[in-house]
């Protein structure tokens, strides 16, 4: 996945979570907002009920006339009439009902003996008294001592049965001040409340309100329920966005783990941190008794001391995408190793392995031009290998035929083991062949491999091609090549694999060289 796109791709993820943050946020507050009205709504109508009340309980005690004089009664009922809430009002002394504001019968009233509560300055409260004539009619009776007042029932018919509720509605004051105060408090501190901060609760999202000076604060509990009803619409977008993002952010998240802990990655880093190294396997050359060549082969030490080999990480190096940064790397430290050296030996070549993929890279070419023509080394003095299989497939002809151009030999690797047929190795243009391994080691055994081997080396020779046999690791099989005038030879039986500075200081093995001895006459 493309870098540009996995960024897009976060930007759309977050940008998911972000929608459903704020749109979550944008009901939250919406919710607020609409309980902070419903309860200024709601605070307001018993609030005005309570300023009527006291307004009108003001003007009748301000009455100057004589109690229940006509003047009086005149001026009570005006009271009365203007009043929302007040009903009647009477005048009474000495626990009797003297004159009303509508002449209300006040000894109808069926006031039980005891009060249903005393408010904090004495005055008496009943709630839900009925007229004896008017038994459905329901009144709140207040007495003050000096008068009684009759208060209108409230539309919704509720007025409070106890005196905790009927104060929630109404309390009256020690100082006549009005107080409203509902019972919504779901256990805030007065800290909490002037605060004004607003809760969320598992219940819901509780909206503390305050009123201005003087006025108690209240809270109000919206329930998530409510708030999900009223906004759906939005709430399955910002959640239908909010899913698809955070979905999105776990499959980045995913796919970035297996980015970050993927065998290309460790390549990558590997090369970036120089972890690499080169041995040599050199190449015996029978008929001179020295060696030519030898061939450039990848190591990846660990940290724990083992190695990883390159059969392992060529193959991940390839399907990453990362052979062309590998191949770079080894001419790299192959010019690093054996440059100078190299350049006082002029006889002595070094084989790479190169991959089809690099052959039209130009990013190859100029790592040629850098670590081998720029540090003195001869073009003549690199061989490139390529899979037989690997480069009659990417039909390469016309990359072998530049390559050779420019001086550096082109030999066919692990030859046997593709499908090359004379036409294609004609059409290749090649300096030579190397024998597999699995071919050598069957020489001389009667085998019909060991037949094919005889084919194929019969085959380079009428092309005029050099032969390499790869894996010898017997002296029959050393003496069978021989026989078959093959006389460039790697394999174990020669030398291991071994580090740039024991390569410059390398003696071919003894037994190399009495057979060499023997093989003078056969050559
Ligand atoms: N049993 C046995 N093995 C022998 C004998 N003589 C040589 N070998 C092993 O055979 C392999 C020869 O290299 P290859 O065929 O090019 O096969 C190489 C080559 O295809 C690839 N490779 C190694 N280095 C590079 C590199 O730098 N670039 C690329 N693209 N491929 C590389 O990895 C393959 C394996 O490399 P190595 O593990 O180093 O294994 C080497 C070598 O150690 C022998 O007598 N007996």
């Amino acid at each position: 996945m493309g870098r540009s796109r996995s960024l897009w791709l976060l930007a759309a993820g977050t940008g998911g979570l972000i929608v459903l943050a704020v749109g979550f946020m944008f009901l939250v507050n919406s919710a607020e907002s609409t309980a902070r009205i419903d309860l200024a709504a709601t605070m307001a109508s018993p609030a005005s009920e309570a300023r009527d009340f006291f307004q009108s309980l003001e003007q009748i005690h301000q009455i100057a006339d004589a109690p229940c004089s006509p003047a009086f009664v005149e001026k009570l009922r005006g009271i009365v009439f203007s009043s929302l809430l007040v009903d009647d009002a009477a005048y009474q002394r000495d626990g009797k009902t003297l004159c009303s504001g509508l002449g209300m019968p006040f000894d109808q009233l069926q006031l039980p003996a005891r009060p249903d509560f005393v408010a904090g300055n004495g005055w008496w409260v009943w709630s839900r008294v009925s007229f004896g004539a008017r038994s459905a009619q329901t009144v709140t009776v207040i007495d003050t001592g000096t008068f009684l007042l009759i208060l209108r029932p409230r539309d919704d018919g509720a007025w409070p049965q106890r005196p905790d509720e009927l104060l929630s509605w109404l309390r009256i004051g020690e100082h006549g001040r009005t107080e409203v105060v509902f019972g919504t408090d779901i256990g805030l501190t007065d800290a909490q409340l002037h605060a004004a901060r607003t809760r969320w609760t598992q219940a819901g999202i509780v909206v503390p309100a305050c009123l201005p000076i003087g006025w108690d604060c209240y809270t109000l509990l919206v329930p998530w329920r409510e708030i999900a009803e009223q906004h759906w619409p939005l709430l399955a977008a910002c959640a239908a966005s909010g899913a698809a993002g955070g979905l999105l952010l776990v499959w980045l998240a995913f796919r970035w783990m297996r980015w970050r802990y993927s065998p290309g990655r460790q390549i990558r880093l590997a090369l970036d941190h120089n972890e690499f190294v080169l041995r040599y396997q050199p190449i015996y050359d029978a008929a001179t008794g020295r060696y030519i060549a030898a061939e450039a082969l990848l190591r990846w030490p660990q940290p724990d001391g083992s190695t990883i080999a390159p059969d392992r990480f060529i193959p991940v190096a390839e399907e990453a995408g990362l052979i062309g940064a590998v191949t770079r790397n080894v001419l790299r430290l192959m010019s690093q190793d054996l440059g100078a050296w190299l350049v006082q030996q002029r006889d002595f070549s070094i084989e790479i392995n190169v991959s089809p993929e690099d052959l039209d890279d130009p990013l190859f070419y100029g790592a040629l031009d850098e670590f081998v023509v720029g540090k003195g080394i001869l073009p003549r003095q690199i061989s490139l290998e390529i899979t037989e299989r690997r480069l009659i497939e990417a039909n390469a002809g016309d990359c072998t035929r530049r390559l050779r151009a420019l001086g550096y030999q082109v030999l066919i690797d692990d030859f046997g083991t593709g499908y090359a047929n004379l036409d294609n190795l004609d059409a290749l243009s090649l300096d030579g062949v190397k024998i597999d391994r699995s071919f050598t080691v069957h020489l001389g055994d009667g085998s019909a491999r060991s037949r094919i081997t005889q084919a194929m080396i019969e085959l380079a020779r009428r092309l005029d091609l050099d032969l390499i046999a790869e894996g010898v690791e017997t002296v029959p099989q050393m003496h069978n090549l021989l026989y078959q005038n093959v006389t460039h030879m790697q394999g174990f039986l020669f030398a291991q694999a071994v580090s740039a500075n024991e390569l410059q200081t390398l003696r071919p093995p003894a037994i190399v060289a009495i057979r060499q001895m023997q093989m003078s006459g056969w050559a």
